[in-house]
């Protein structure tokens, strides 16, 4: 049987998936390998039971522990095509494309825009040229569902010459914003074609401000460092802290690790990136990272809903959002003036539908393995 293989080097995780190839891809087994640093664990099929402890884990040691638990379900099959998540393609790539060698090399300009992902993106393609040498490899971009940003979404005020060398606000997490539209418009057509929000909150985290389908703003620019504050990196910022660093004599190295690495939960908790832990700590600097964390989403909420003129759904995705009820909780409270209140029952059990108001407010686990899968299959039966 052939078969594809999808893999999503996030931040904080890898995400994987094997399909029947058929023109609808159809699931055979999907996994994680989360938590990279010092204790990540793979997890199969969202089962508790086949959780399994790695231990100190990067990217590159958490796709061979993936490649290990998938043998004995690919054995008997062809891997034909393999579909990467690639966080940056800049302003060249807006759809997915067969990642060759130029296109590749054209994707390494992006690393410096991407530290924490595309390295590691384009280090698994590397790994699934060796693993799987017969099958396709798709690149798919987390930039690509924006491309349409309307130009006052797109350019910073700066010369105009930055605007054409490509300093633009790309926006990112497209994989995720593109399925959570696609499933709106296929499970309620009506709220699909209006005004939506989506926060997609997982270890990086952004907003986006989708009317009819398409992104007209998104919290998330040039880098995935804009925006939210998120697990280890800080969100928007004033760029005269960049200035102020500089002068006091910090490296590029240095301010990048702490821009990406060292900031956001991280930073302002000063022990941990990841919300369940801060959720479980009673350490009164993880409840104030997680106060400055809910209350720039409800800001951004503010503005994304400014930029589409109201809002007619919200929708909330990624680990945080689909998971932790209490900060739902925190960022709607008080937003009745937007004809948003929450079902406190509904949202505790992580319920589709969590809205009591007009409204509706829904929690829509993503599903970025299924955009790539489909993008895969698209460019095996064109
Ligand atoms: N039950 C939960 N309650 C609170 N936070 C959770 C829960 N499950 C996952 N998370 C958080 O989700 C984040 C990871 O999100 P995810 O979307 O998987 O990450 P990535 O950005 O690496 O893809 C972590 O901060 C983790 O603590
Ligand atoms: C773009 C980004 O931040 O992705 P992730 O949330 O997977 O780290
Ligand atoms: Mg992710």
């Amino acid at each position: 049987m052939s078969v594809l293989l999808t893999l999503n080097a996030g931040s904080s995780s890898v995400k994987f998936a094997v399909y029947e190839a058929a023109n609808a891809p159809l699931l055979i087994v999907a996994g994680e390998v989360d938590g990279l640093g010092p204790a990540a664990r793979l997890i199969v099929n969202t089962n508790p039971a086949t959780k399994r402890d790695l231990g100190p884990t990067d990217h590159a040691a958490a796709l061979h522990a993936i490649l290990a638990a998938l043998r004995p379900i690919l054995s008997g099959r062809q891997v034909v095509g393999v579909g990467h998540r690639i966080v940056h393609g800049g302003g060249a790539f807006t759809a997915p494309v067969e990642l060759t060698p130029d296109v590749i090399e054209a994707l390494e300009a992006f690393v410096p825009l991407a530290p924490l992902h595309q390295p590691h993106n384009l280090a698994m393609v590397a790994a699934a040229r060796q693993a799987f040498p017969d099958a396709v490899q798709i690149g798919c971009f987390d930039t690509a569902f924006h491309a349409g940003h309307p130009w006052v979404n797109d350019t910073f005020a700066l010369p105009r010459r930055f605007y054409e060398a490509g300093v633009r606000r790309y926006g990112f997490h497209g994989l995720s914003y593109d399925y959570i539209t696609d499933k709106l418009r296929a499970d309620c057509p009506e709220l699909a074609a209006g005004r939506v929000v989506i926060a997609h909150l997982g270890n990086g985290a952004s907003m986006c401000a989708v009317r009819d389908g398409r992104s007209v703003g998104s919290t998330m620019g040039f880098s995935a460092l804009d925006g939210l504050p998120m697990g280890t990196r800080c969100g928007q910022l004033d760029p005269g802290v960049l200035l102020y660093m500089m002068e006091q004599g910090m490296s590029r190295e240095e301010i990048t690790s702490i821009l990406y690495e060292e900031s956001g939960l991280q930073g302002l908790s000063g022990f941990s990136h990841d919300m369940r832990t801060l959720q479980a700590s009673d350490d009164p600097r993880a409840a104030e990272a997680i106060d400055y964390y809910v209350f720039r989403i409800r800001r951004e909420l503010g503005a994304m809903t400014a930029v589409l003129g109201g809002i007619d759904a919200l929708v909330f995705c990624g680990g945080i959002g689909e998971n932790a009820a209490v900060i739902r909780a925190r960022v709607i409270e008080g937003m009745d003036y937007l004809g948003l209140s929450l079902d406190a029952e509904a949202n505790a059990r992580n319920a589709t539908r969590v809205a009591t108001g007009p409204v509706p407010i829904l929690v829509i686990p993503t599903n970025e393995e299924l955009v790539i899968a489909r993008a895969v299959s698209a460019a095996l039966h064109p």
